[in-house]
């Protein structure tokens, strides 16, 4: 699989421009959805390149990420003469990058996709590493590929529009990047304060190095064979919490979805794999301070777990788990009796009071 190119960059207009014009391609085309058409769209649309481009536009929010509207993209590129040899252009956030990286990967066996991040969620995590994917039969991500994008192009001006649920959503996977990766990058993270005036020059130094945590890995293991299940860290719990919150019609984003699936997969860490408790508790006390608790009771436990059993990193029937002995010591593949899952629900709640 070939590396993508990541750009953090200082002149977007430019840099697409440099690179639309360096390609050869007979068509391109920009998806969007109804939200990053209206806040994000306006501020590329008058480059030269991207004149005379038809523009995709879908619903927002990750409850359409899904199969109607994968057909709905490929009918439209469909009709609108897409070859293999055009570009599909993702404008948007995770939602758009994984579905829209999707239908590239299979409309005629596979177009050249672009990604332009405009969550804090898509810069640091959705838009880079390859994988894409839709939703399917109440599962996250249950149909997809691994297919990267030609290039990545970030640029943390998009985010002066984004609401802060959303941002938070965002911080999530950078909580979890500086969890995986090492104390230095732990200690920033844990110290930025999200209450105070946004400063983007400086968010946009900490996507650099948050994005770097992934790229790494990425490249060390494009498909998830090994250590990349390291950036799955608060998913197995996190999806399935997510997955919950859609039958129960209060949908989570998944970045809250996931910082609840920390405190579930950080307490099994502790218990499994000597985790420190004083870290534990530090990473607890600031989720709680800024991200909603996620309401369920015991009647759903059994949900959950089934939820679980869908996880893309299980074998032949086992839940295996990735989970932390210390701070960016990780240890995948690990197995958890179900009395300690069920614990790790308890311990959320607890800890949220819920
Ligand atoms: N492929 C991966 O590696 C990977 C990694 C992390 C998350 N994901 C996936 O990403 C999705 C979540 O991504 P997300 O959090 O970006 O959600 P999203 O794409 O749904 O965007 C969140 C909301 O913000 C709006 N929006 C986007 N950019 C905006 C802007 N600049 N200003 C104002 N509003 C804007 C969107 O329209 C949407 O309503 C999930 O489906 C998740 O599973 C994938
Ligand atoms: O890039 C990865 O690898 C990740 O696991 C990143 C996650 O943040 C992301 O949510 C991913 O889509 C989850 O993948 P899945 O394989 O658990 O569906
Ligand atoms: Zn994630």
């Amino acid at each position: 699989m070939a590396a993508q190119k990541v750009v953090i960059s200082k002149d977007l207009k430019a840099d697409l421009q440099a690179f639309f014009a360096s390609m050869s391609y007979d068509k391109l085309f920009i998806l969007t959805d109804t939200n990053t058409q209206e806040k994000c769209y306006p501020l590329i649309k008058d480059i030269p390149a991207l004149q005379d481009t038809p523009v995709i536009t879908v619903q927002a929010g990750d409850t359409h990420k899904d199969i109607e509207q994968v057909a709905y993209i490929w009918s439209r590129l469909s009709n609108e003469g897409a070859s293999r040899n055009s570009l599909l252009v993702n404008l948007g956030g995770g939602m758009i990058t994984d579905m829209g990286g999707f239908a590239g990967a299979t409309f005629k066996r596979g177009l050249r996709t672009v990604n332009i991040p405009t969550t804090l969620m898509a810069s640091v995590d959705a838009a880079v590493g390859g994988k894409t994917g839709i939703n399917f039969n109440g599962l996250k991500n249950e149909v997809g590929s691994f297919y990267p994008p030609e290039c990545v192009f970030i640029d943390c001006e998009f985010l002066r529009t984004l609401d802060r649920d959303n941002l938070l959503s965002g911080y999530a996977e950078m909580i979890k990047h500086a969890l995986i990766s090492s104390m230095d990058i732990y200690a920033s993270v844990l110290l930025f304060d999200l209450d105070a005036k946004i400063d983007y020059a400086f968010l946009n130094r900490m996507v650099a190095q948050s994005v770097a945590v992934k790229e790494r890995i990425v490249e060390e293991d494009p498909k998830e064979h090994g250590i990349r299940k390291a950036l799955n860290f608060g998913h197995t719990i996190g999806h399935a919490y997510e997955s919950l919150s859609f039958k129960k019609d209060r949908p989570l984003l998944h970045g809250h979805a996931v910082a609840a699936g920390i405190v579930s997969e950080l307490y099994l860490s502790h218990k499994v794999c000597g985790f420190p408790m004083e870290k534990l508790s530090q990473v607890v006390y600031y989720l709680k301070e800024y991200y909603p608790a996620f309401v369920f009771d015991c009647k759903d436990y059994d949900t959950l777990y089934e939820l679980m059993t869908h996880d893309k990193k299980n074998e032949a029937g086992i839940i295996n788990f990735t989970l932390l002995s210390q701070v960016g010591d990780v240890q995948i593949n690990q197995q958890v009796s179900k009395e300690k899952i069920l614990e790790s629900l308890d311990f959320y709640r607890e800890s949220f009071g819920v």
